[in-house]
C-alpha cells in the first residue's frame, strides 16, 4: 500500500506569451536580483502564434529536477532557474488532492523533486524572446503546482528573476514593467495597463530576418553598455520616465500616431545605445535597416504613421500596423522588396495570421512577382528588392497572457513524469 502510494504523479500545465518591448528595458541596476534602471513598457503576443507550454510535475519518485526544452533534457543548475525555483517554494503551501488522496504539507516541498517539460512553438534562441515566454511560464506554472498564493503582479517579480523581460509576459495586452526603488526589488513588478481587447485593431508583422545565434546576449550587452556608454544615462534619467507618460497615454487613448512615433524613437535610441557601448555592438543588420527605411519612407508620404517598427537585440523586425488594411498594405511592401527565394513554399514564407495573405492579394510565387513597387518608391530610383533576406514572416496580433491547461495537454506521461 504505501509503495502505491509512492508512485502518485501530481502535474500542471500552462500556457504563457512572448512579449516585445515598445519602451525598452536596457541596463540593470543590480545583477543578481535583475532589477532595471528604468521602466519599460511591453505588448503581449498572441500565443496562438508564438507561445511557450510547459508542464510542471512532482512525484516522491523523482530523484531529481529534470527539465527537457524542446524535447531535449537541459539542465535546471543555471543561477536563474535555481533563484525562480528558490523564491517558489518558499511560498509553497499545503496542497490536498482529495480524488488521488494526496497531501502535501508546505514543508515536504524542500524535498520533493519536479519533473518539466517544455516546448516553444517558435524558435528558441533566435531573437523572438523566448526566454520571457519561457521563464514566465516556468514560474506562472510550478506556482500554481505549488498551490501558491500570490497574484501575477507578485509572480511577475520571480519571473524577473529568471529573465528581465520575461516579468512582462505575466500579463496580457499592454504591459508595463515598474522598475522600482526597493533594494530588495519587491516593487519591481510588471502591472497591465491595457487588456488585449483594448486595442484590437492593432496587427503584428515580424520580418524573421536570421535565425543564427547572435554574438552578444542581452544580459552581457546590457552589461557593457551600463559601463561604457555616457548615452544610457541620459536615456535612463531624462528620456524614458517622459516617453513612459506619453506612452501609457497613447495606449490609453489608442492614438496609433504618437504610440508609432514613440516606438521607433524608442527601438532607435536603445541601438544607439548599443552603438554607443564600447566595443560597439551590433543587433540590427542591412536587412533591418531596409526594413526601417521602407517603413519610414510610407509613413513619411502618407504624412503620418501607419506601421511602428521596433528591434530588440537582434535583427527581426516586429512591425506593428494599425488595422487589418494597413497590414495587408504593409506585406504586400514587404513581400515586395523581400520576395522568398524562388524555390520557397508561400505557406511557410508567411506564417501565422495567414488569412491577412488573402488581403494582400497573394496566392503564389508569380503572384509576388509581380506586385508594383509601391507609390512612395520615386520614378527616377529603382525599386531594391532583396531575395531571401528575410527567412519568413509571422502575422500576429496583440494575445492574453498566462492560462492553465487541461491534462490533456501535458507534455508529461502522467504515469512516469517523463516526456511523452
Ligand atoms: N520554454 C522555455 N523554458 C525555459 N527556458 C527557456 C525556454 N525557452 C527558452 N528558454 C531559455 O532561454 C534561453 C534563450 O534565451 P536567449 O535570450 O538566448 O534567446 P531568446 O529569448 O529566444 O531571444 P532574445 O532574448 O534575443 O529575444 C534558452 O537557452 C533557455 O535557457
Ligand atoms: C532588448 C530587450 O529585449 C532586452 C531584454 O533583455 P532580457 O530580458 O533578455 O535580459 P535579462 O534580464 O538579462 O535576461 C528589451 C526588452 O525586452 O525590454
Amino acid at each position: 500500500m504505501a509503495e502505491e502510494l509512492q508512485k502518485w504523479v501530481v502535474m500542471v500545465t500552462a500556457q504563457t506569451p512572448t512579449n516585445i518591448a515598445v519602451i525598452k528595458y536596457w541596463g540593470k541596476r543590480d545583477e543578481t536580483l535583475i532589477l532595471p534602471i528604468n521602466d519599460s513598457i511591453s505588448v503581449t503576443l498572441d500565443p496562438d502564434h508564438l507561445c511557450t507550454t510547459t508542464t510542471v510535475s512532482v512525484s516522491p519518485s523523482f530523484e531529481q529536477d529534470r527539465m527537457w526544452l524542446n524535447g531535449k533534457e537541459i539542465s535546471l543548475l543555471g543561477g536563474r532557474f535555481q533563484s525562480c525555483l528558490r523564491e517558489i517554494r518558499s511560498r509553497a503551501r499545503d496542497l490536498e488532492d482529495e480524488k488521488k488522496g494526496i497531501m502535501i504539507k508546505k514543508m515536504d516541498w524542500e524535498k520533493l523533486h519536479f519533473h518539466i517539460a517544455s516546448y516553444n512553438n517558435f524558435p528558441t534562441a533566435a531573437g523572438l524572446a523566448s526566454s520571457a515566454a519561457g521563464l514566465a511560464c516556468f514560474v506562472f506554472a510550478l506556482a500554481k503546482l505549488m498551490n501558491l498564493n500570490e497574484d501575477n503582479g507578485q509572480l511577475s517579480a520571480i519571473a524577473r528573476r529568471g529573465s528581465g523581460s520575461a516579468c512582462r509576459s505575466l500579463y496580457g495586452g499592454f504591459v508595463k514593467w515598474i522598475m522600482g526603488k526597493e533594494e530588495n526589488g519587491s516593487d519591481s513588478i510588471a502591472v497591465q495597463l491595457a487588456d488585449e481587447k483594448h486595442w484590437d485593431d492593432l496587427v503584428i508583422v515580424i520580418a524573421v530576418v536570421s535565425a543564427r545565434q547572435k554574438e552578444t546576449s542581452s544580459t552581457t550587452g546590457m552589461q557593457d553598455s551600463c559601463k561604457t556608454s555616457m548615452l544610457i544615462q541620459h536615456r535612463a534619467k531624462e528620456v524614458v520616465p517622459k516617453r513612459i507618460i506619453q506612452m501609457e497615454d497613447a495606449i490609453e487613448k489608442r492614438d496609433f500616431p504618437s504610440f508609432a512615433r514613440l516606438a521607433c524613437a524608442d527601438s532607435n535610441q536603445f541601438h544607439a545605445v548599443c552603438l554607443d557601448t564600447s566595443p560597439p555592438i551590433f543587433y540590427m543588420n542591412d536587412t533591418s535597416h531596409k526594413i526601417i527605411s521602407c517603413v519610414e519612407k510610407w509613413n513619411c508620404s502618407e504624412g503620418t504613421p501607419q506601421v511602428a517598427y521596433t528591434f530588440d537585440a537582434g535583427p527581426n523586425a516586429v512591425l506593428i500596423a494599425r488595422d487589418r488594411k494597413i497590414a495587408a498594405l504593409l506585406l504586400r511592401r514587404l513581400l515586395f522588396h523581400f520576395p522568398p527565394h524562388s524555390n520557397t513554399d508561400l505557406n511557410s514564407y508567411v506564417i501565422g495570421d495567414k488569412s491577412i495573405l488573402q488581403d494582400v492579394g497573394v496566392q503564389d510565387m508569380k503572384d509576388i512577382e509581380s506586385l508594383p513597387p509601391p507609390p512612395e518608391i520615386k520614378d527616377n530610383i529603382p525599386a531594391q528588392k532583396s531575395n531571401g533576406d528575410v527567412s519568413y514572416f509571422i502575422c500576429t496580433r496583440p494575445g492574453r497572457g498566462p492560462v492553465l491547461l487541461p491534462d490533456s495537454r501535458a507534455l508529461l506521461n502522467p504515469e512516469t513524469g517523463l516526456p511523452k
